[in-house]
């Protein structure tokens, strides 16, 4: 039986593999997105030409000790393939994502990608999304706002993400409230529910973005599928 990292590797191998010469590579965030960003780094010191764009300043700076050739977002005309992790995955393809608090640049970087291969251990899949709290972004001024407006309208708790004692503050200067729906009826209207609310950034849904999942088991067995 594999571990939890050897599956997370697995995957995060085999999606590497997708990656063809030329390609501009959109590269996640997260604990199995490591294992890709360090098969892709094996694989451009081989002479494999590619050039990326990180989803954290925390994947920025491993993908530039692996030597990847980084571009930002602004500088690349289409992103070919973007591969990412998860924290849930329901039947649909549906995401919630975010736990690493990376979910405003992950989902930039997807919207601007041709695909979105998602690899994930089978522990993310889920059959409705909600259990995992859902990160959303808020700007800091007036976020108590903006929470007591969320738990209003939804009747749910949610709680302010920090880091040492302190709010943690994202990579573009946002807070991050987790909210604890545990079980979201209908992802695509609470997207864009959420993101019509004043300070509100964005919200870790992810909606017909993803169109592949990678999935890898205890056994060691990995289901490749596409998103319809
Ligand atoms: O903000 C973080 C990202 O959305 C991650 O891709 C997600 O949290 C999954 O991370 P991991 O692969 O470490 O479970």
């Amino acid at each position: 039986m594999l571990t939890a990292n050897e599956i997370k590797r697995k995957v995060g191998e085999q999606a590497a593999e997708l990656v063809q010469p030329g390609m501009t590579v959109g590269i996640g965030t997260g604990s199995t997105a490591y294992w890709l960003v360090m098969a892709l780094g094996e694989k451009v010191r081989q002479g494999l030409d590619i050039r990326c764009v990180p989803t954290s300043r925390e994947t920025a700076k491993l993908a530039s000790e692996q030597q990847i050739p980084l571009i930002a977002l602004n500088d690349a005309a289409v992103i070919d393939i973007t591969i990412d992790g998860a924290d849930e995955i329901d039947p649909q393809g549906q995401l919630i994502k975010g736990g690493g608090g990376a979910l405003l640049q992950e989902k930039m970087v997807a919207a601007a990608s041709r695909q979105l291969v998602i690899i994930a251990d089978h522990t993310k899949l889920v059959k409705q999304l909600g259990v995992f709290p859902l990160p959303v972004e808020v700007i800091p001024f007036g976020w108590k706002q903006v929470q007591r407006h969320i738990e209003a309208l939804y009747s749910i708790k949610s709680i302010l993400r920090t880091k040492d004692d302190q709010p943690l503050v994202t990579d573009h200067g946002h807070y991050i409230l987790d909210c604890h729906f545990n079980q979201i009826a209908d992802a695509p209207a609470l997207n864009i529910a959420l993101n019509t609310i004043p300070g509100v950034v964005d919200n870790g849904l992810f909606i017909k973005m993803a169109t592949c999942t990678i999935i890898g088991y205890p056994d060691g067995s990995v289901k490749e599928s596409g998103v319809d």
